[in-house]
This record gives structure tokens, sequence and C-alpha cells, in this order.
């Protein structure tokens, strides 16, 4: 592989754009090297500025669940934008989405669109304390919600990547609001509520975390918090901005089985363009302005474009619902391959995998939350990068990331996939 281009369209990046990239996790720099610079994409392919190809495992983060450039989502924003791409008024195609949305995802009557998971999450949250008149919010170590100053605080993703999971620049005052537990202990949650009875507004959680490696909630884990949310008047806030419309039609709250408060959307609700979205039965959502007194709003929230990607993409899926299945078992081919190939080659490693979310850890105890997630060996994860991407295989340039199958990647990328890592190793 040569990455001459890529190098140099960095350099230049750098001049002007801080790190070069405009989010942390893209430059490389758990990983070492310079990021690859991507011309264009169809189907499982990325094709860089070298033209090197690679089987693609991340789908922009996300959102890409039926791969690049899919065609009826493709055809649909082309088609709206030839009609005018913003207005700052009402269009038919937000209703159109919420309707749908609504229709797929249990438990919900009303959604607001926003622009980013971020925008989603500090909504949700700034909605919770309105609704319940408390302050205090719980969120978990290596979870991440956005940059929104509220979350970073032992963030996961590019925030622990790069060893600012508590960033600068938040205030003592906002930190003092957000309480830390551990994901997978209740009993650590229990006490945190017990020592702040009446004060928290919220429980925040990623329902099958995605930005400290995957990590699933335990049954009891999960069920525990909701019992435990309901009975001390506490909402439950679930971020599904890695799993709703991945994990199946109904996201995490239809997989796990447990019903939250509000939930959150991003990704695969946009199609690939800037949507996020936040939503909850209409007596929560009623607290919203102009209904109600929280005040939240955006000059190109529910922007035509971004809802024809997504009415788009919610559409497939809807009507294709084994492309869940389908994603499922080629995910759970992939986890086998890679465990037999790391076992054979005596690498100690662990390896998570929930729907079509799977990440590898290079360390020998079960990854059930951030410090166990934080065990893995860094020099072999680069090693495994690298390795994989000079055989065209692009995985997260980060151990903290899951990675998303998209379902245009085939059982021949797969075998590929697998193959390159027995040849890493
Ligand atoms: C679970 C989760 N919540 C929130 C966000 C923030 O979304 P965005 O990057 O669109 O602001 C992300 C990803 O970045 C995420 O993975
Ligand atoms: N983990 C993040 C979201 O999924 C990675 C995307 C980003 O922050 O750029």
């Amino acid at each position: 592989m040569r990455y001459q281009r890529s190098s140099a369209l960095f350099t230049e990046a750098k001049k002007y754009i801080p790190g070069g990239v405009n989010s942390p996790v893209r430059a490389f720099k758990a990983v070492g090297g310079d990021p690859i610079f991507i011309k264009e994409a169809k189907g499982a392919y990325l094709f860089d500025e070298d033209d090197n190809r690679y089987i693609d495992y991340i789908a922009s983060w996300g959102p890409l669940i039926l791969g690049h450039a899919h065609r009826p989502v493709l055809d649909a924003v082309i088609e709206k934008a030839k009609k005018g791409t913003s207005f700052g008024i009402p269009t038919q195609i937000e209703t159109e989405l919420a309707k749908l949305a609504v229709s797929m995802v249990p438990n919900i009557d009303k959604i607001r669109f926003v622009n980013s998971g971020t925008e989603a999450c500090m909504s949700a949250v700034r909605l919770a304390r309105g609704y319940t008149g408390k302050d205090k919010i719980i969120k978990f170590a290596g979870c991440y919600h956005g940059h929104s100053d509220s979350f970073l605080i032992q963030a996961g993703s590019g925030a622990v990547t790069f060893g600012s999971p508590n960033s600068p620049g938040v205030t003592q005052g906002t930190a003092k609001d957000t309480l830390l537990a551990n994901y997978n202990d209740l009993e650590g949650v229990k006490t945190l509520v017990g020592a702040n009875k009446g004060e928290i507004a919220a429980i925040i959680i990623e329902p099958v975390a995605g930005n400290m490696g995957c990590i699933i909630p335990s049954d009891e884990f999960i069920k525990g918090l909701r019992e435990l949310c309901t009975r001390e008047e506490i909402l439950l806030l679930f971020d599904e901005v890695m799993t709703g419309f991945r994990l199946g039609r109904g996201g995490a709250q239809e997989a796990l089985g447990i019903d939250a408060d509000i939930v959150m959307f991003g990704k695969v609700i946009g199609g690939g363009l800037p949507v996020g979205a936040f939503a909850a039965r209409a007596e929560i959502m009623g607290h919203l302005a102009p209904e109600g007194p929280v005040y939240q709003a955006g000059t190109l929230s529910g922007n035509p474009l971004a809802m024809s990607a997504g009415l788009a993409m919610l559409t497939e899926l809807n009507t294709k619902p084994e492309t869940f299945t389908s994603l499922a078992e080629k995910t759970e081919y992939l986890h086998k391959g890679i465990a037999a190939v790391l076992t054979e080659k005596g690498i100690t490693h662990q390896i998570n995998c929930f729907g079509s979310m799977i990440s590898v850890h290079f360390c020998d105890e079960p990854v059930v939350d951030f410090t166990s997630s934080a065990k893995g060996n860094n020099d072999t994860f680069k090693k495994y990068f690298h390795g994989m991407l000079d055989q065209g295989i692009y995985l997260p340039p980060s151990a903290f990331e899951s990675y998303f199958l998209n379902d245009a990647i085939s059982y021949a990328d797969l075998d590929k996939t697998i193959e390159a890592v027995g040849k890493v190793f």
C-alpha cells in the first residue's frame, strides 16, 4: 500500500485545521502514522486518495448500515436537493420521518430532530432536568454522549483515546452535577443514588456501550437500573445514538426488553447526513418549547435533505427487518473467525459483540466496563490496526471504539478480513 497522497493532504490540512481533522478520533494519534484521506466509497468499500481499496468496518462510525452510497438514500437526497436545501419553515417530510421513527421504536410518542448525537443527548438531559426539577445526572465511566460539557467526565471514545476524559474547559460548576458510576455495577449506582437522594434527574447510559469497545450490559444491571429509576423517580435515558435502528427496528430498548424514559438517536436515523433526535412519551415531550417551558431549537433542525436521507434509510430498514438478522449473522461469523485465528496464534484476546457491533480487546479478562477495557495491550492493537490497514481492512483507529458492520459486506469480505488477521500475527 502507498499512502503518499493521503500523507501530503494531511500535512496541508494540519496548516489550517487543528490536528488536521474535524473530529479527533480520525487523526490516527492512538495508533501512530497519518490518517488516510478518502476520495469515494461504494457499498462495503472505501477508496483513498492513493487509490487503495479498503473493506470498511466503521461505516462513518455507524450511520451507513446498508453500505456507502446506498442508491435509495442517494436518490432521495438528490431529488430533495433539487427543490431547495433549507427553509427554516416546517415541511411535510419532518412529520413523515417522525411518524415512521415513532412507529418503529417502542415506548415513544413524539420525537424532536436535531443535527447531531451530541445535541440530542444535551437536549435530552435539559428536558429531563426541566421535567423532574432536579439537577444532577449519573453517567458511566467510558460511555460517550457527545462533546457537551456535562458529558466530558470520564468520557469514552476520542476523549479517552487522547487522554482527556475530563476535558479542560468544563467548569467545576458543570462537572459537579455529573456523578460517575461504573458500567455493570448496579450496587455502585444504588450507593450514588442513596447519597444524593431526591437530587438525581436522570441516569444516562449507552444501553449497549460502543465507546470503550463494545460492552454488553448484564441482565441484572440493566433491569436493576430500570427498577431503581422507577422507584426513585429518576428518568432513565438510553443513548441509542449507536444502537438505534442498528440493533433492530426498536433499537436497544427492544433488544434488551427494557423501556427507557427518553431515547436519543443519531447516526443511522440520518442515513449519513447530520441528524440527531430525542424522543419520549407525550407527557415528557410536552415540556419542550413551544408546548412547554424547556427551550430547545435549531436553524437547520429537520433539514429537508437530512430528513429525506433518514426517511429513505428507515423505510428500507422497516420494510426489510431481515437486514438486522443478516448483519448479526455476519458479525457472529467474523467473531468466530477472528477468535479462531487469534487462539491458534496464541494471542491473548477477548471479543465482545452484540448485533452488528463488535470489538477485539487484547487482554485476558472479560471486558465489562471501562477499567477492564483499558487493560487492553495497545502495542498489540497498533500492530493489529496497521497490519489490517496494509491488507485493505479499515478498522477504527482506537481500541476504545466498536466496529460497525454494514450489510454490503459480503462473506468473501469477512473471509478476507479473517485471513488478514492471521497474516498480521
Ligand atoms: C453513544 C453516542 N452518543 C453520542 C454521540 C455523539 O454523536 P455526534 O458525534 O453525532 O455528536 C456518539 C458519537 O459520537 C455516540 O457514540
Ligand atoms: N465514538 C465516536 C462516535 O461514535 C466516534 C466519532 C467521532 O467522535 O468522530
